[in-house]
C-alpha cells in the first residue's frame, strides 16, 4: 500500500470512528490540504467509503458497508495484496474462481471476494442465497492441488473449524454449531456453507477451489429457505471487513502450515450422539451418529447395531 490514496485511507482506517484533522493527515502524507480534501470527497462521493466530513475539515471514517480491497488488506496486514479480487456483484464467486483457473496459471492461492451473487451455489447444485452486504461470499482457489479425497475432506473440515472460531470471537453470544461435514448452523436454522469444488485444467494441474457463504444480517429468506436459514444477527452492524480478512487471513496461515482441527471440530458437532437421517446417494437410513474419525469420516450406527463409516452424505434430520 503506497499511493497517496492508500495511505490516507490507511490512516483514516487506524482511526476509525475517531475524529481526523487535516494537520495529522498531512503529518502522515506530506500532501497538501486541499489535495487531501480532493482525495477524501473522491473516496465518498465516487467510492462509497462512508465518511464524515466536517466543516472544519476534520474527517471520521466510519465502518463500511462494502466490502474493498483497501480495506481487507489493511485488516489483514497485506497478506494478500495481489491475489485479492473484490467485486459489487458476480454470478458465482466460485464460478467466477473457474473461469480464472481456465485461463491463468496462478502460483499462490487467489481470493474472489463479492458484496452480492446472482447465481451463487452449493452442494448437490442448490441454489444460495446470496444478497447485498447482507452476508460474505467468497472463493479461495489452491493452485496445483494434489487432488486426494481425504486431504480434500480434511481441509473442508479444518476451514469449517476456522470459520465457526472466527465467527464465535465476532459474535461471542452465539452458539454456532457444524452438521457434518460443513454446514454451521445457528439453533436449527444454517448460518454458513462451504463447497469444494476440483477444477482440473488441460494441463493435468488440479486448482481446488473452497467457497464460503455467511448469512450474516440477511433477514428476509425466500419462501422455501424461511425454515432452513437465517441470518447471525439481523441487529447488529457488523463490520464485514475485517470478519472477512481474518477468515481469510487464518485460511492462508493453515494452507502454509496445516494443523488439524478434528477435535475443535468434534466438540461443535451437532450430531454427535444423537438420531439422524442420512441421505446417501438416493437412499436415506436412519441411524445414530457415533463418532468422527481422523480423517473426517462420519462413523453412524444403524438400527441393527452394525458401524458404518461414510466419507460423504447430507444429512437431512436431526431428532433432537
Ligand atoms: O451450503 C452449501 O452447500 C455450500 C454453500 C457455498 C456458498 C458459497 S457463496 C461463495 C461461493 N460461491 C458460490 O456460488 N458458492 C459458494
Amino acid at each position: 500500500m503506497n499511493s497517496t490514496k492508500q495511505l490516507i485511507i490507511k490512516y483514516l482506517l487506524s482511526h476509525c470512528d475517531e475524529w481526523v484533522s487535516e494537520k495529522d493527515l498531512f503529518f502522515e502524507t506530506h500532501l497538501d490540504y486541499e489535495e487531501i480534501f480532493q482525495i477524501i470527497n473522491n473516496l465518498k462521493e465516487n467510492e462509497g467509503y462512508k465518511i464524515i466530513v466536517r466543516k472544519d475539515r476534520y474527517y471520521k471514517f466510519l465502518n463500511n458497508y462494502s466490502l474493498k480491497t483497501d480495506i481487507i488488506n489493511f485488516y489483514s496486514q497485506y497478506k494478500f495484496s495481489n491475489n485479492l479480487l473484490v467485486f459489487k456483484k458476480v454470478d458465482s464467486t466460485q464460478k467466477l474462481a473457474k473461469r480464472i483457473s481456465q485461463k491463468n496459471t496462478l502460483k499462490e492461492p487467489s481470493i474472489i471476494v463479492t458484496d452480492e451473487q446472482t447465481k451463487g451455489y452449493g452442494r448437490h447444485g442448490r441454489h444460495f442465497y446470496s444478497p447485498s452486504v447482507t452476508g460474505l461470499y467468497f472463493s479461495i482457489i489452491f493452485p496445483n492441488w494434489s487432488n486426494n479425497l481425504s486431504k480434500n475432506e480434511l481441509l473442508t473440515i479444518d476451514i469449517a473449524v476456522i470459520v465457526i472460531k472466527v465467527l464465535e470471537r465476532f459474535f461471542p453470544d452465539e452458539d454456532f454449531k457444524l452438521k457434518w461435514v460443513n454446514d454451521i448452523y445457528l439453533k436449527n436454522f444454517k448460518v454458513a456453507g462451504i463447497i469444494t469444488d476440483i477444477f482440473s485444467k488441460t494441463d493435468g494441474s488440479n486448482n481446488l477451489i473452497v467457497g464460503i457463504g455467511i448469512n450474516l444480517t440477511t433477514k428476509k429468506f425466500p419462501k422455501y429457505l424461511v425454515h432452513k436459514a437465517t441470518g447471525i444477527n439481523g441487529q447488529i452492524n457488523i463490520n464485514r471487513n475485517k470478519l472477512l480478512a481474518q477468515i481469510l487471513q487464518e485460511i492462508i496461515d493453515h494452507h502454509r502450515s496445516p494443523k488439524h482441527f478434528l477435535n475443535d471440530y468434534r466438540k461443535r458437532s451437532m450430531i454427535l450422539g444423537k438420531k439422524i437421517t442420512i441421505q446417501l446417494g438416493n437412499s436415506v437410513m436412519k441411524c445414530t451418529a457415533q463418532r468422527i474419525e481422523e480423517n473426517g469420516y462420519l462413523t453412524v450406527k444403524d438400527r441393527f447395531g452394525n458401524l458404518k463409516t461414510y466419507s460423504a452424505g447430507e444429512i437431512v434430520r436431526i431428532k433432537w
